[in-house]
């Protein structure tokens, strides 16, 4: 009767005061997944300029020796081309190295032994020749033929045993360093604060999967290849110049020549292969959306619009892919016709020298064959550059993630101990998303809430009750003002305030992270499922709870349909298996297992089935009726707004009126009924409903208080 018609009217609206999840739980931007490899200078460069640090932009202003321009910056973007911030990276990546020292020092050994065996190659082939061309065949130190081919057999069985070692320890190497760089990666992605990871500006998961394993390859592979690339050339060379010097001065005058065309054809290729990746990071960007949101694709039949959208992205990729093609046609083309020129030049040369004498058959067939390895030596170190460089600009995207500080740090600060109970005080709060300056979501906003009370924030759409609890738990700092918990002892304000005789509380920002929100239970909008069992979910962020506290819990939060379940709590679930108020009840149990001292409840507004609804208030109520936990409530529905000791009305982020249920609704000039009426008119134009069972409910919610 108390309630009259208020009751019955603010009911129906309870249940259409629906609030858009707005940017609640975003999905990671997967869209950057598939970045390839030439991504990566792009990124290089932006991660690059904002990765220098003071001391990097101090030594920008005087470029040093080692700053200068050399060989490894030809090969570089203009801009990143003696960027301090590079040298910086590969000193990093160099570092990475270290706990590989010794398995990586035996691999260089065994590469050198494998290098020289295979160098000896062409040396043999020309004596070969040579030996069986000549009428009176010599074998060194006297050695028979059978004891020439042992030797050699083994020589090269030991080369082919060396090159497997090396592949295996290199391999194995850069597997450590990639999963080393990962785990660290991951943990220092997890330390973000919010806004970083949910705004994908870390793009996390590229930076995990692709970069890090570039940068494993260049410190591995890239190096083994380099390295063998140099022992090829400079050996083929030295090889060489012993086995004619003419010859070899010949092929110098046309190999650099084609070296310098092949560097042009190279960069071109390398800006259209930028540009291919790009197109195909946007390609990724509409497959991974519309899999996202699988449901409503499927929901408005829009496959034939997604398949649309995806065709003009592949398109845009088979263009610039077509491109890539006419190009490195062009490259290979004419890269292979100057290569056969310049055998051809030799075999003419060569052939006048060797019927004049100054060469043998076996000479000549060994200078060519080292010349082909000059080649590809070369051919290699260009590619090991391109390479290096590519883990440089990668190890630059990774080095930052690792090294940045979060906003808000979760380790320092002081500890609270589990258990501390205490009231929550907001002070004149004013607060910005860091994302959209200039909008204020709450301006002078003050709320206290004693131990043990629940306080209801309500509001409109939008007028900033999630982002209270968003400060609460500290995702977010404020802009003005502060949060301040009275701990009852707690050493922070022993510490803080030893010096003054203030009894003011202490900001939660001297807390540490991590206790802070120990202290903190959370029952989301939309709770979130992981993959594991039912009990695992309960006791999610609490592996040490034995199985009767999760089935206390799940009990306490009228989760009994856990109990029908074949398996009970060992059921495996995954992130959509259970129905709205199934998982919002599993939620609460959930945060009940933590004996949270405050409780942040972010009721649902999907509207759930009238008993699951009376299940999630019910398990409400305990917790409310317990007195233990400090609630704080973003409640939509009328039959918890009157559960709640107080009532804190939210507009446009100020509280403009506070009272117990009884004080609003007797009062209809109060802005909690005028609020409650703009909802019930809204319901009544878009929903024609009856009245249902649940509108008795605030009437049960007076007669329990
Ligand atoms: N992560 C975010 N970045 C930028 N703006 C945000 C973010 N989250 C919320 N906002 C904006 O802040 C304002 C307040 O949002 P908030 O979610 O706190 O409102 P609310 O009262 O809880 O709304 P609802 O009842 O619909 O959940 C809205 O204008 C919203 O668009």
């Amino acid at each position: 009767m108390l309630l009259g018609i208020h009751a019955r009217s603010f009911t129906a609206c309870s249940r259409t005061l629906s609030i858009t999840p707005s940017f609640r739980q975003r999905p990671l931007n997967l869209s950057r997944f598939h970045t390839g490899p030439s991504l990566h200078f792009r990124h290089s460069h932006r991660s690059l300029s904002s990765q220098s640090s003071s001391k990097d932009a101090a030594s920008s202003e005087k470029p040093s020796e080692s700053t200068k321009p050399g060989i490894i910056s030809r090969f570089l973007p203009a801009s990143i081309q003696a960027s301090p911030g590079t040298l910086s990276s590969f000193r990093k990546i160099a570092a990475l190295a270290r706990p590989e020292k010794k398995p990586l020092l035996t691999a260089i050994g065994l590469l050198f032994v494998s290098s020289g065996v295979s160098m000896s190659i062409p040396f043999t082939i020309g004596k070969l020749i040579d030996f069986f061309s000549t009428t009176n065949p010599q074998i060194p130190l006297g050695l028979s033929t059978w004891q020439a081919s042992g030797i050699l057999l083994l020589l090269f069985t030991g080369g082919a045993l060396a090159n497997a070692g090396r592949s295996y320890l290199m391999r194995m190497s850069g597997q450590r360093i990639v999963a080393r760089l990962r785990e660290n990666t991951y943990a220092a992605a997890l330390k973000q604060e919010v806004e970083f990871v949910e705004r994908g500006e870390g793009d996390v998961v590229s930076r995990l999967s692709v970069d890090t394993s570039i940068v494993g390859e260049s410190v591995t592979q890239n190096l083994s290849d380099g390295l063998r690339a140099v022992v090829m050339s400079s050996v083929g060379l030295a090889a060489m110049f012993y086995l004619s010097p003419n010859l070899t001065m010949l092929m110098l005058v046309i190999v650099p020549p084609v070296s310098l065309g092949a560097v042009f054809y190279g960069r071109y290729l390398r800006r259209l292969s930028n540009k291919t990746q790009e197109a195909m990071g946007e390609m990724t960007k509409v497959a991974s959306e519309s899999l996202s949101g699988f449901r409503t694709v499927q929901a408005y039949n829009a496959q034939p619009q997604e398949e649309g959208k995806f065709h003009e992205r592949v398109q845009e990729v088979l263009t610039l892919a077509k491109k890539e093609a006419i190009a490195s046609g062009i490259f290979f083309g004419s890269t292979g016709w100057s290569g056969n020129v310049t055998i051809l030049g030799l075999l003419g040369y060569g052939g006048t020298l060797v019927s004049s004498g100054a060469i043998t058959v076996g000479d000549l067939t060994s200078l060519l064959l080292y010349t082909v390895y000059v080649g590809s030596g070369l051919q290699m170190l260009t590619t090991f550059f391109t390479s290096i460089m590519r883990g440089i600009g990668a190890g630059a995207r990774v080095f930052e993630l690792l090294d940045r500080r979060p906003a808000i740090p979760t380790d320092s600060g002081v500890e609270i101990a589990p258990g501390r109970r205490g009231p929550v005080k907001f002070e004149n709060i004013q607060f910005e998303y860091p994302s959209r300056r200039g909008v204020e979501i709450l301006k002078d906003f003050s709320l206290e809430v004693n131990i043990g009370e629940s306080v209801a924030l309500v509001g409109q759409s939008g007028s900033g009750k999630s982002s209270i609890q968003s400060l609460l738990l500290r995702y977010y700092d404020p802009i003005r003002g502060k949060v301040t918990f009275d701990g009852q002892g707690l050493t922070a304000s022993r510490i803080l305030h030893k010096a003054s005789s203030l009894t003011c509380f202490p900001d939660i920002r001297e807390f540490s992270v991590r206790s802070w929100r120990n202290i903190i239970g959370i029952v989301p909008q939309d709770p979130v499922l992981f993959t594991g069992t039912i009990a695992s979910n309960i006791a999610y962020g609490n592996p040490n709870a034995t199985r009767e506290q999760i089935e206390l819990a799940a009990r306490n939060a009228n989760c009994e349909f856990i109990f029908g379940m074949p398996d009970g709590f060992d059921t495996k679930i995954g992130r959509l298996s259970l129905s709205g108020g199934q998982r919002q009840r599993l939620a609460i149990a959930r945060a009940l297992l933590k004996k949270p001292a405050i409780l942040a409840l972010d009721e649902a507004t999907s509207s759930l089935d009238a008993t699951s609804e009376h299940r999630v208030n019910d398990a409400i109520d305990k917790i409310l009726r317990d007195r233990q936990t400090t609630c704080l409530i973003v409640a939509h529905r009328l039959s918890t707004i009157a559960r709640a000791e107080r009532i804190a009305v939210l507009e446009e982020g100020r509280i403009v009126e506070t009272g117990t249920y009884r004080q609003l609704v007797n009062n209809p000039d109060s802005r909690f009924c005028q609020l409650m009426a703009a909802q019930l008119v809204a319901t009544a134009s878009e929903t024609k409903t009856s009245p249902r069972e649940d509108e008795e409910k605030p009437a049960q919610a007076e007669n329990n208080n």
